[in-house]
């Protein structure tokens, strides 16, 4: 959208704008896209804080719905210039079956696609994943790559399969005519391991610590190196994109970006220990404490126990064979594509990204 910058005519839909990552890119919509008239907020689940963005100048739109059922989303979307699917069940854990993640992550991102095609929204960005790439089932590293590197992207879990197909979709669809006959613009973003407030999985490290007696204990080598990425920068390159897209649509369009900022390159406990050690936890061994053989043992045994009380309960544990499998894999990312195609440069440094997640542990201290 090139023209009048300052003219509030935009209406922006973002699906999942609920979730850890959808809250920052609705927030950092309201806060750096001046252009906007609507901003549409589309979840299964919608947040009590929404009440508070209705007091702006820009029209919140709340809208519950489930992007598995294409009229619903078919009803967000109209009218609407630009689209930021970010929706999806980001689970790992086994808590929710393959048909599920399927259903959600692929035939919902299906529906976001066919209700930009019916209803002439031209402008579609996909939250898609690092997992896309990898690890990959061989568990072969991924050491500094970037969008061309060459690797193997083989994969059997649900979750991965399940973005790696939705985000095929959302670059086949570029190029597609909408209604009233232009093309449709799309672009995929694979953010690596997001971080930073709201972030559900640094929490339960942090009460497992609590419980531990503010301990907790190396399991991972310190030399695998594991991409992590502020979500206020994630956030950032999602509205940047959204700006920038129509008029490099020929650059842009049908391209996959990873997302990217200046948070160290560490193991996955290491990093979540520059926010948990502050907050007075600390992690014991310098090198893991049992055998990865045992890790495996127990990652089955987790996985065993989930099935046998599945019936009575969700037992859905942070190990398992997949989860021990990607942390013991070294995947980072070292790229500027974002920076040549459309100018990214990060809006928090690590210094900033840092210190906004210790603040923000610290106020989960409260609601353990
Ligand atoms: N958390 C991470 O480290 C990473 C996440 N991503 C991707 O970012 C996106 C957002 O992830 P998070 O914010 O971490 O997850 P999240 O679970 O916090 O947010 C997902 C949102 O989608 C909503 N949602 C789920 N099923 C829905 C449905 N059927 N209809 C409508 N809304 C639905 C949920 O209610 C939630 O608000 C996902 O697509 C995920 O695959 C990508 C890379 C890393
Ligand atoms: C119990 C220990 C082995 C512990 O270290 C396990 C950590 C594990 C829960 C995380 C390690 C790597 C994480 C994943 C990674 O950041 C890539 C991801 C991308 C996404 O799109 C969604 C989240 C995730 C799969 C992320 C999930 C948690 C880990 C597996």
């Amino acid at each position: 959208m090139a023209n009048s910058a300052q003219t509030q005519e935009l209406v922006y839909l973002v699906t999942g704008g609920c979730g850890f990552l959808g809250e920052h890119v609705v927030r950092m919509l309201l806060q750096r896209e001046p252009r906007l008239r609507e901003l549409r907020i589309f979840d299964l689940h919608l947040g009590p804080w929404l009440e508070e963005l209705k007091t702006g100048p820009v029209q919140v739109t709340a809208i519950q719905g489930d992007v598995t059922q294409a009229h619903e989303v078919a009803a967000a979307v109209a009218g609407a210039h630009v689209v930021i699917h970010t929706a999806g069940l980001v689970d790992v854990f086994g808590k929710t079956s393959p048909e599920t993640i399927h259903e959600v992550n692929v035939q919902g991102t299906q529906n976001v696609i066919e209700a930009c095609v019916q209803t002439g929204t031209r402008f579609l960005i996909y939250t898609s994943s690092m997992e896309v790439v990898g690890p990959n089932i061989k568990g072969q590293p991924f050491y500094r790559g970037n969008e061309n590197t060459p690797y193997e992207a083989v994969h059997r879990h649900p979750y991965p399969c399940s973005k790696a197909l939705a985000e095929r979709l959302v670059l086949e669809a570029n190029g597609r005519e909408v209604l009233g006959g232009l093309p449709l613009v799309t672009c995929a973003l694979r953010p690596t391991g997001i971080y930073g407030e709201g972030h559900q999985i640094m929490k339960d490290f942090y009460h497992q610590g609590l419980r531990l007696g503010g301990r907790l204990f190396r399991a991972i080598p310190a030399s695998v190196e594991h991409g992590r990425v502020y979500v206020g920068n994630v956030a950032w390159m999602h509205v940047l994109v959204a700006r920038e897209l129509e008029h490099r649509a020929a650059l842009m369009g049908g391209q996959v970006y990873f997302c990217y900022d200046n948070s160290p390159y560490k193991s996955y406990e290491d990093f979540n220990m520059e926010f948990l050690g502050p907050c007075g936890l600390r992690l014991v061994g310098t090198r893991p404490l049992m055998p990865y053989w045992l890790l495996v043992l127990l990652a089955a045994l987790n996985t065993l126990l989930q099935w046998l009380l599945r019936p009575l309960l969700l037992y859905a544990p942070l190990l398992n064979p997949y989860t021990l499998a990607v942390a013991n894999t070294t995947f980072t990312v070292s790229t500027d594509k974002a920076r040549r195609h459309f100018g990214y440069e990060p809006l928090f440094s690590w210094e900033e990204s840092r210190t906004r997640t210790i603040r923000w542990v610290r106020t989960a201290e409260g609601s353990a």
